[in-house]
């Protein structure tokens, strides 16, 4: 039997994505189970579709973004229950009406300063900004439109080590960064500078006794992320902030997943630069910012050259609709932030406790420093892309990469010291605004029907029944 494991072990190497699907597809027609969420996609989304409007909640709050994300003309089948927040987040309708008139009346450049269609798109333009400002206490003059984080961290990573590049050549971030801030890292070693990541620890964390003694003379940037995408963990910004000001070196924070969702303050917090994106907090994509302090003022290169729009940062004719749609995102998540995070917790809790209350699950990251709206967890002995497979009906994300092309387990799994195997086997909720109890409740009873669905086909969970440790195996080499 444990040749063939280790056969089959070196098979799904290669071929897991596809096995994967084969098995489960396979363990439908293999096993007679009688599961109470089915595991028929088609028929599983659609009565939760049927559940869902008629009920209460929905009803009693009329027309509401739930009815575009329910709804089932959208060429792919009636959709599940979103739970990717993490990716983004549904507009919300009230940023939607905000943005409508600037595609039928408004449609002056903001920037013409001779007309009066110049001056009314502009005004809406301002408005946007101070409130965006507002969220994290910044000066409006502060913010500086982008296409979104990913153009906000380039930016930053780019811009910064650029202007003073005479006098300085180092730049710290860390391992668990976005991909967008890894990469302009790496590009800028291309350009001669030299990056330190920092490791975190096993909650995902990073020292900050490693961050100080990484600072050099030569330091321009430490740039650390204030919550993780796969894992919600929390960075102590504000320590990080203080740190860096004692040392007089810029720190940037990627707040894609952080800014609306949990208290920041650059002043209180010293922070330098901060990196935004309008479609985490339900407004539109496409659209973005970042915080560039004024005083003490912080000099960047900018990397698109042009009109000299946003302070000579950013050349480009502003996107107005887009723009107002994330003002009004903005004043959303400032103005309702009490109640979001009141909701999000809850719903947190709740789906947390349900997930682990399944035997071998476990939590990634900190469970203490963490944004409740993103919750990561592995089940052991369950392959995490089964799993996506037999959850069609709910859409997640799985927090490995073998979604995409590769192979490779998440990286930020990876920096947590977590193996492949649990690597492999997590996935990631994300609870929003829109997110309800009900659908909560069905994830939780879905999970735990189709983990033991699909552990009941793993040789491996055959095993650990029969009392088999699994670390006294020696698989044999691939
Ligand atoms: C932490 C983090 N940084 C940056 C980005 C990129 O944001 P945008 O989609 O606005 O370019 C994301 C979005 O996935 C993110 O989660
Ligand atoms: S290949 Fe299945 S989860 Fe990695």
């Amino acid at each position: 039997m444990l040749r063939s494991i280790t056969r089959s072990l070196t098979v799904r190497q290669r071929y897991l994505p596809r096995l994967c699907y084969r098995s489960y597809a396979s363990a439908k027609v293999a096993f007679d189970v009688k599961l109470e969420t089915p595991t028929d996609i088609e028929t599983a989304t659609r009565e939760q579709a049927q559940a869902r409007s008629n009920s209460e909640d929905v009803i009693a709050s009329g027309t509401t973004a739930l009815n575009h994300a329910y709804r089932e003309n959208s060429g792919f089948g009636t959709r599940p229950i979103y739970l990717d927040m993490q990716a983004t987040t549904p507009t919300d309708p009230r940023v939607l009406d905000t943005m409508l008139k600037f595609y039928t009346g408004l449609y002056g450049n903001p920037h013409s300063n001779t007309h009066s269609y110049g001056w009314e798109t502009n005004k809406e333009v301002e408005n946007a900004r101070k409130h965006i400002a507002s969220v994290i206490n910044a000066d409006v003059k502060e913010i500086i439109f982008t296409s979104g984080a990913t153009e906000s961290n380039n930016m930053v990573l780019k811009g910064v080590p650029r202007f003073y590049k005479k006098t300085k050549k180092h730049i710290i971030t860390t391992r668990t960064e976005h991909k967008c801030v890894l990469e302009a890292a790496r590009a800028m070693k291309n350009e001669g500078f030299e990056v330190t990541f920092l490791n975190v620890d096993e909650q995902g964390l990073v020292d900050l006794k490693d961050l100080e003694a990484a600072i050099r003379p030569d330091t321009c940037l430490v740039s650390v992320m204030a919550v993780n995408n796969e894992i919600g963990v929390m960075q102590p910004i504000k320590e990080i902030g203080a740190i860096c000001r004692k040392h007089k070196v810029y720190f940037h924070t990627d707040a894609a997943q952080a800014y609306g969702k949990i208290p920041i303050d650059v002043n209180e917090m010293n922070i330098d630069l901060l990196s935004i994106s309008s479609h985490k907090i339900y407004g539109p994509k496409g659209i973005g910012a970042v915080y560039v302090r004024r005083r003490p003022r912080v000099r960047l290169d900018p990397i698109i050259s042009g009109g000299g729009q946003e302070r000579g940062l950013r050349s480009g004719t502003l996107a107005p609709s887009l723009v107002a749609g994330f003002g009004e995102a903005a004043r959303l998540v400032k103005e309702e932030y009490e109640t979001d995070i009141e909701h999000i917790q809850r719903l947190s809790e709740r789906l947390t406790k349900g997930l682990l209350s399944i035997e071998h699950t476990s939590l990634n990251g900190s469970s203490d420093h963490r944004y409740p709206g993103c919750i990561n967890v592995s089940f052991a002995y369950v392959e995490g892309e089964s799993l996506l497979m037999a959850l069609r009906d709910i859409a997640l994300s799985s927090g490995s990469a073998c979604t995409s092309a590769s192979l490779e387990p998440s990286y930020v799994l990876h920096a947590l010291g977590k193996d492949d195997a649990l690597a492999h086997s997590s996935i990631r909720f994300g609870i929003g605004r829109f997110t309800t109890e009900e659908e909560v409740d069905y994830v939780i009873k879905a999970i735990k029907e189709r983990v033991e669905f699909l552990r009941e086909l793993s040789p491996l969970w055959e095993m650990v029944k029969e009392g088999i440790d699994l670390n006294s195996i020696e698989w044999s080499g691939h």
